[in-house]
């Protein structure tokens, strides 16, 4: 697929910036993304678990962190690019796997994975999306796509969906550990709202024969049914984690990891990266911000597998702090909910071009020509 556009040139940095008609940033966009969805699928998507203290922590831990730039440097061309499992990505983030994408635009995960294409961004789909598998790379080719897998109460589904997603051509798997069951999110409570219960993730399961077969017949309610059924999984545990490394020969990066331990026992069970998270403050509320987690995370990984991290990641700055902090890259959720909300593929395009933009801007004021010199910079707590 053709990219669309690069951060070569400043001169169309500047041109493409200047669009009126779009959010310019994070609070704009939510805002408008609050104006035009319903207040149960907008407090679904904006809202945290608890009290939301994660939630605000995500987003003041970046506050509290400090760039320290370096000049005198020739920046006159930025490489953002990074490589990840022998792959090279034009850029350090990725969208993240965000589910139940028809709350915000029927295209859903169509849109969003799109418009990842059209950047050679990896776009990582997830399990209770609103199309399957097969739908999503039907349209989008050979663009980078991961899997990410919610653990089945029947391992053969999780077994057979990484399958499918191997069949399909994506690169990576990503196991999220940090959802056993739901968290506390009392918006929804209060909205009374469960995209899960309304059908909006049932793609990938009602196109799955090993999930069909163990269900009485397929009529919609019982399939619905199914999958909240089957989604709950508190047994999850590290044999589970290494029976499921034996059955692909993709990578696996855990997704949620927030403590050094669970780092190196991911290694230990052969897992090939992780992603630090807290699940963008919607599970449990009360735990440290990836951003601060990161560091004790990085010191003990010691460059063994990657570390990827989101939650909180807002803006261009916020990339420069996670790598110099020691990330090998970093996703992005919400923002790129809210673009598509706001346009569809291309309302996803704009965030995605935004970040493109001020990444490299960025990198160039911190005094950094290449993205993997970001690890050189200094960071300070004020
Ligand atoms: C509406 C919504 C749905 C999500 N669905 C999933 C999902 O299906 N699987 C998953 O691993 N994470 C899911 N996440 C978490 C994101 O992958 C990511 O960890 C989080 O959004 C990052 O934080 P940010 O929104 O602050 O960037 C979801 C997040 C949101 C906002
Ligand atoms: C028990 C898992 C349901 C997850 C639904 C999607 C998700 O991850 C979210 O944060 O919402």
């Amino acid at each position: 697929m053709t990219r669309k556009k690069s951060n070569d040139s400043f001169l169309q940095t500047m041109s493409s910036s200047t669009d009126e008609q779009f959010p310019i940033n994070f609070k704009a966009l939510e805002e408008k993304a609050s104006t035009l969805l319903s207040k149960g699928a907008f407090g679904y998507i904006q809202s945290g678990a608890g009290g939301e203290e994660t939630l605000q922590k995500n987003t003041s831990s970046f506050s509290k962190l400090s760039i320290v730039p370096r000049f005198l440097n020739d920046v006159s061309t930025v490489d953002t690019s990074i490589t990840l499992f022998g792959r090279t990505y034009p850029q350090p983030f990725l969208l993240a796997p965000v589910g139940m994408l028809k709350l915000a635009h029927e295209d859903a995960e169509i849109a969003a994975a799109k418009a990842a294409a059209e950047y050679g961004i990896p776009y990582i789909q997830s399990t209770v999306s609103s199309y399957s598998i097969e739908q999503i790379a039907a349209e989008t080719g050979t663009s980078p796509k991961w899997f990410q897998l919610y653990w089945s109460n029947n391992k053969e589904i999780s077994y057979n969906m990484v399958r499918r997603a191997e069949k399909a051509g994506y690169e990576a798997i990503v196991l999220t550990v940090d959802t056993v069951m739901l968290g506390w999110r009392e918006e929804d409570l209060r909205n009374q709202f469960s995209p899960l219960k309304l059908g909006l993730g049932k793609a990938n399961y009602e196109t799955d024969d090993v999930f069909l077969a163990g269900l009485p017949n397929k009529e919609e309610e019982t399939i619905i049914q199914g999958i909240v059924d089957n989604i709950h999984h508190p047994t999850l545990n590290w044999a589970d984690v290494a029976e499921l490394k034996k059955r692909t020969s993709l990578p696996i990066l855990l997704k949620g990891i927030l403590h050094p331990d669970d780092a190196l026992l991911a290694i230990q069970n052969g897992i090939d990266g992780i992603i630090v998270s807290n699940h963008g403050g919607r599970q449990l509320d009360g735990v440290v911000s990836s951003i601060d987690a990161l560091p004790a995370i990085v010191n003990a990984v010691n460059k063994q597998i990657p570390v990827l991290l989101d939650s909180g990641i807002r803006r261009g700055a916020d990339i420069i702090k996670a790598i110099a902090l020691g990330a090998d890259a970093v996703c992005i959720g919400r923002p790129y909910v809210y673009g598509l909300a706001a346009g569809g593929q291309l309302g996803v395009e704009k965030v995605i071009d935004g970040f493109i933009q001020e990444t490299s801007i960025s990198m160039a004021l911190t005094g950094v020509a290449k993205a993997q010199d970001l690890r050189n910079v200094t960071i300070v707590n004020s």
